[in-house]
């Protein structure tokens, strides 16, 4: 990912500071910068949560696999400085989650809801950050909690799937760049709501845009649907 965001700050005429890898110097990168983007991994949270507020700037975070420590850290730091955390900053993504809770919302309980990923092989969480985000919409659409209502991985299962459960299901293989359906089944009929990622650039663009947007915003909390006002 960090390729592809030079890619498009390239195209867009921005200033790319500098990137870091694992047990690069963060707090001096960012207190040269604008803006903090992260996609690294969960274990330089943390760090990169201590160096925007040291620096007074904003932070992306675009890494997946996190926990609920992990989100509490954000929300601490979301204090101190405006932080905008999103398990897919792409625009179509985006919009996938608005309406998929807004079916969840129409229909009822008896329409069970499944949501299946594929990523590439290199991937290491599961299911993905998109793949429960996508179960958080629905989730909310519903009017439930996700945590209390989620099946993930159903090997060895001998029981039927739990009424009103929302299930994940996660491939990996080759280069997808990221596929994912919600799938919403009732009696005798079907919806399924799909997202193709064709190439890394999307996620990357929608960083970008994100970074922009939350360069002079109060210091809080916020998500992607903020950027696209949906
Ligand atoms: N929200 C979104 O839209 C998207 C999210 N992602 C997520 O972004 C993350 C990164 O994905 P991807 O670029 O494919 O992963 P890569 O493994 O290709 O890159 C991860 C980078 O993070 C660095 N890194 C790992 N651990 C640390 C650490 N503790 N401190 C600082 N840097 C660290 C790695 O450095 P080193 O090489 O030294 O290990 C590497 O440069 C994943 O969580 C992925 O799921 C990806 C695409 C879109
Ligand atoms: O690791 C990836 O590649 C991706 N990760 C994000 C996720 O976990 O959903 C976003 C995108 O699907 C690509």
């Amino acid at each position: 990912m960090g390729k592809a965001i030079a890619e498009v700050l390239a195209d867009t005429g921005h200033d790319l500071g500098g990137g870091v890898d694992a047990g690069g110097d963060v707090a001096s990168l960012a207190d040269k910068s604008e803006v903090l983007v992260d996609f690294s991994a969960p274990g330089a949270l943390q760090g990169n949560l201590h160096a925007a507020i040291g620096a007074g700037i904003p932070l992306v975070i675009g890494t997946t696999g996190l926990g609920e420590s992990h989100h509490t850290a954000i929300n601490n730091a979301a204090r101190a400085v405006p932080i905008l955390q999103t398990g897919n900053t792409s625009l179509g993504v985006t919009l996938l989650a608005h309406l998929v809770r807004e079916a969840a919302s129409k229909l009822g309980p008896d329409w069970d809801i499944e949501i299946v990923e594929m990523h590439h092989r290199h991937k290491v969480d599961a299911p993905s950050g998109t793949a429960l985000l996508l179960g958080e919409a629905a989730a909310q659409g519903r009017g439930i909690e996700l945590a209390d209502n989620t099946e993930s991985g159903r090997d060895g299962h001998t029981v039927e799937r739990a009424e009103g459960a929302i299930g994940f299901a996660a491939l990996r293989g080759g280069t997808v760049a990221g596929e994912h359906s919600v799938i919403l089944a009732g009696e005798q009929e079907r919806l399924t709501f799909s997202h193709s990622a064709e190439n890394r650039l999307i996620f990357a663009r929608g960083a970008v845009k994100a970074a922009e947007w939350l360069i002079g915003k109060q210091a809080g909390r916020y998500a992607m649907a903020d950027v696209l006002g949906l």
